[in-house]
């Protein structure tokens, strides 16, 4: 290096910055803005936004929870399909925020009526295709039974529409440490192929915690910067 850093000193204080960026940004409030049913209660805004996308019961509501640091923020439950609406946050300081969380009604199975179901996954579907402020879609996709025909059809939709998406392994801690590092490699092998595709796999859990000062930082580099 030219001024005699050695690359791995270097590579290794440039990942403490971006993980402090992200301890920075989550340190600040998280309000809740509100529920959507349908496109057009979509706030007009020139925030960058971040989708939590994924099947039902796949951990989105959780995830959002073990980021913001707050239990209850978003409401997780046992039940497949709780979360029925767009649920909208904003994080950052009162009055300047630096990025929307958007937290997805699940894809697939859910214990409500199919007429239901079909709605919401037409408002999730009009959405993932057609927000502008949309800057990444996280697709969730449980670490124990990885890409499902599902996720595909997703990916194969974010593809077509040019939307950034990064798939982020929940529930790690139901896992041992070899079946997760497979998981995560086979499937970086399967997103080669799709062209909107984050190429890293990030591994979390929101139950102990791991992985999500990694994804904090992902989410700095999205969101707008700190006023000066
Ligand atoms: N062990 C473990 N359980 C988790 C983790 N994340 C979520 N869960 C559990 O999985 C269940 C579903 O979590 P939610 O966060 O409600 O899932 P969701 O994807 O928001 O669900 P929908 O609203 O149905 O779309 C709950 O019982 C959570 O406690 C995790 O990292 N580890």
């Amino acid at each position: 290096m030219a001024d005699g850093t050695a690359p791995e000193v270097e590579g290794a204080a440039a990942q403490a910055a971006r993980i402090e960026a992200g301890r920075v940004l989550f340190a600040q409030p998280c309000t809740f803005l509100r529920g959507v049913v349908d496109l057009a209660g979509l706030p007009a805004s020139g925030l960058p936004e971040v989708a939590f996308s994924g099947r039902s019961n796949v951990g989105k509501s959780s995830l959002v929870n073990a980021l913001t640091g707050r239990n209850t923020l978003a409401r997780t439950s046992n039940t497949p399909g709780r979360t029925q609406e767009i649920n909208l946050f904003a994080l950052g300081p009162d009055g300047r925020p630096r990025l929307m969380l958007a937290d997805l009604p699940g894809h697939g199975f859910a214990r409500a009526p199919k007429a239901k179901v079909d709605a919401w996954t037409r408002l999730v579907n009009a959405y993932l295709k057609g927000r502008p402020p949309l800057r990444r879609v996280l697709l969730l996709v449980d670490a124990r039974h990885g890409l499902k025909s599902v996720d595909r059809t997703v990916m194969g939709l974010l593809d077509g529409a040019a939307v950034n998406y990064q798939v982020v392994l929940t529930k790690a801690d139901k896992l041992g440490i070899k079946a997760v590092a497979e998981q995560q490699a086979a499937t970086v092998a399967a997103l080669r192929e799709h062209v909107a595709a984050h190429p890293q796999v990030l591994v979390t859990s929101a139950q102990t915690g791991a992985g999500i000062p990694e994804l904090r930082a992902a989410l700095a580099e999205i969101a707008q910067p700190p006023a000066p």
